[in-house]
């Protein structure tokens, strides 16, 4: 079986164009999206994710300020910072880099960002509202992903998706996104008994566990449309993906590469979300944008 390539960069682009015309309505405005990142010491994937998303809002014409704090910062520095950013008008997206220090409480730190300017969806409020389906932002990862289901017009209403991984980033949300589109969803993680039997049976298998080469051709259906989500590094410090695409690819139907695959789409997203916050706040002169 041919396997196609699911790109994410080209549709990152895509996706940036359709951004243009919106970014400049705003500027005649007055308003320029400003997206705030902040980020406690930083791990491999953190920094690439935050060089990327420099040079595409830079790219974009959308304002980012990269706060950097030293990784032993105290928790109650990280809350007051949030406070300032949160009663910011000029800022219209806050994005705390995960994961966070030990010593700190990260549950406490996204409470903090207010859901009107919570980028990455991750916000309680913004968790509960996707899981109503009646979202007002979704984590960055699973929205791109979604998209590509859009361009490339593959249905998920009525098929088996699996998830392979269960984090507040990945996995629990984009289950969420994928019921909201009536799948039927099966969330599998490091407990999971049988796992791979359960992958096998995915017509849409989504893997964000952060293993290297976790999913291999065997643990998948024939003509299965499979997402990489990983982001590993080798022993040769080459980026790979949680699926070894040597053994997937001419099974799968679709597949995303790593790198170019949902990399690229998060970063999309995110310049996405920021730009729909900078509206609402324009729409609403900044007053409560989402039950309107
Ligand atoms: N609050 C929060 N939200 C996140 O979404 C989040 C986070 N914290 N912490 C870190 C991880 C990691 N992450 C990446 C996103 C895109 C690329 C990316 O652009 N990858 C490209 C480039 C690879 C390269 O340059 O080598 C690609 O896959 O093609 C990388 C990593 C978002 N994360």
């Amino acid at each position: 079986m041919m396997t196609i390539k699911l790109d994410g960069k080209k549709l990152a682009e895509k996706v940036k164009t359709r951004l243009i015309q919106r970014i400049a309505d705003l500027k005649s405005k007055g308003i320029k999206p400003k997206l705030v990142v902040i980020l406690v010491g930083g791990d491999e994937a953190s920094k690439i994710y935050v060089r990327n998303k420099h040079r595409t809002a830079q790219k974009l014409g959308i304002e980012t300020q990269d706060i950097r704090l030293q990784r032993t910062v105290k928790e109650s520095e990280l809350l007051t910072l949030i406070k300032t950013l949160n009663a910011d008008d000029s800022v219209h997206g806050i994005l705390v880099q995960l994961p966070l220090p030990e010593q700190i409480d990260a549950k406490g730190v996204i409470n903090a960002i207010k859901p009107e300017k919570d980028v990455d969806g991750f916000n309680p409020q913004n968790v509960g509202s996707l899981f109503l389906n009646d979202p007002h932002s979704l984590p960055c990862t699973p929205a791109g992903i979604l998209q590509f289901f859009e361009e490339y017009h593959l249905p998920v209403c009525g098929k088996h998706v699996v998830i392979v991984g269960r984090s507040n980033i990945v996995g629990r949300p984009m289950a969420a996104i994928m019921l909201n589109h009536d799948a039927t969803v099966t969330i599998t993680h490091s407990k999971t008994k049988n796992l791979r039997k359960l992958t096998r049976q995915a017509d849409i298998l989504i893997v964000a566990i952060g293993k290297a080469e976790f999913i291999t051709g065997e643990d998948i259906k024939p003509g299965a449309i499979v997402i990489d989500v990983g982001m590993n590094r080798n022993e040769n410090g080459k980026l790979v993906g949680d699926v070894e695409h040597s053994s997937v690819n001419e099974r799968a139907s679709y597949l995303t590469p790593v790198p170019g695959g949902v990399g690229p789409m998060t970063i999309a997203m995110l310049m996405e979300q920021t730009v729909n916050f900078a509206e609402r706040s324009a729409d609403f002169d900044g007053k409560n944008v989402f039950n309107s």
